[in-house]
């Protein structure tokens, strides 16, 4: 089986071309851009093949998806980071918008059997009011960034090409998820990166936080991986399912475990930059639908995801300061 992984060398790409190889029966083929940094399948890059394209180039995509005929497409490329989408929302919306275009259209025109998955966002319910909660996958959607309009743009673009074409699109909504190689300007790896650091001795023993109020409902990324498996293999073509752990903690809940795992003393404070001109308050998902349809559900605990979090920038601090170091 043919699969192709949009943003292979990302953060959930990586960990999903990891659980497929792992599955052994899959052919995985990934694309990349010029500038994307391979750290992140460095160890795995002889196993997967990879392909340069940029998905805003129509031609481009057409031809890598008449060549490669992939049975599944995972199309987790995007500008996923919220802020920057305050200060780039054309490029957001383009980026977004128009990649998972030109993937519909290749498909269309490459006329093969492929089902796709579209990796929507619980950022995409944005404002939810104490009775939505937990929210489930017909909440009015209120987003409260350029980013959510992308992704709502994305889902509905699912929506219309599997009811216009009758393309096999899944479209699933997930809600945070974080682990090992999560991007350093996310909450929970930042605020990892900051007390490793801080451990090594190279920053003064301060950590910069931003809104520490905001709910948010994590998941482990490896097991929201399976579960993008999971739904194109179990899932109906055309519906939507919101991924999450049923479960939400406080910025600061995550900043206090991460604390929780070290004895080095810490003063926490607040950086005006790292606040949002509008918050998503409260997110928490209600995945039944999703666990009743595929069987899936999380096992990775909270504490275990941010004890691997953690571990992960104390190794990649040290493997730093070794290169650095010529040793
Ligand atoms: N990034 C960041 N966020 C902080 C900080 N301090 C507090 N926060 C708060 O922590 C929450 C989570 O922020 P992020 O980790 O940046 O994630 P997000 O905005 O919730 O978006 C993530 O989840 C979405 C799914 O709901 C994803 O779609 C999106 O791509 C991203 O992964 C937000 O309420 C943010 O204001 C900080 O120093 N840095």
């Amino acid at each position: 089986m043919k699969a192709l992984i949009t943003g292979i060398t990302g953060f959930a790409g990586s960990h999903l071309a990891e659980y497929l190889l792992a599955r052994g029966d899959v052919e995985i083929y990934g694309t990349y851009r010029a500038r994307s940094r391979m750290d992140h399948i460095a160890h795995i890059a002889d196993r997967i093949r990879l392909v340069e394209c940029e998905l805003q180039d129509r031609e481009a995509v057409e031809k890598m998806i008449a060549q490669i005929k992939p049975e599944h497409i995972y199309h987790l490329a995007a500008q996923s980071f919220v802020p920057a989408s305050w200060s780039f929302p054309a490029e957001t919306l383009m980026n977004n918008i128009v990649s998972q275009l030109n993937i519909f259209e290749a498909v269309r025109m490459a006329d093969i059997p492929c089902k796709i998955q579209v990796a929507c966002s619980s950022e995409e319910y944005g404002l939810v009011y104490p009775d939505e909660l937990p929210v489930q996958e017909t909440n009015p959607l209120r987003p409260q960034s350029p980013y959510a309009v992308s992704k709502i743009a994305q889902d509905f673009l699912g929506y219309q090409y599997f009811q216009s074409y009758g393309l096999s699109i899944v479209r699933t909504r997930t809600f945070n998820h974080t682990g090992p190689r999560r991007g350093e300007r996310f909450v929970t790896s930042n605020f990892a990166k900051q007390i490793a650091q801080i451990e090594l001795g190279l920053q003064p023993p301060h950590v910069y936080v931003g809104n520490l109020q905001a709910r948010r409902d994590f998941t482990d990324v490896r097991d929201v991986v399976k579960a993008y498996w999971l739904a194109l293999e179990r899932g109906v073509p055309g519906s939507v399912y919101n991924i999450s752990s049923g479960s939400t903690r406080t910025i600061q809940e995550v900043l206090d475990t991460l604390l929780s795992f070290t004895s080095a003393p810490v003063q926490i404070l607040v950086d005006p930059k790292r606040l949002r001109p509008s918050d998503v308050e409260v997110l928490l998902g209600d995945a039944t639908a999703f666990c009743e349809q595929t069987g899936w559900k999380p096992e990775i605990p909270f504490h275990q995801t941010m004890r691997d979090l953690l571990q992960y920038w104390r190794d990649t601090l040290q493997a730093q300061a070794r290169t650095k170091g010529g040793g």
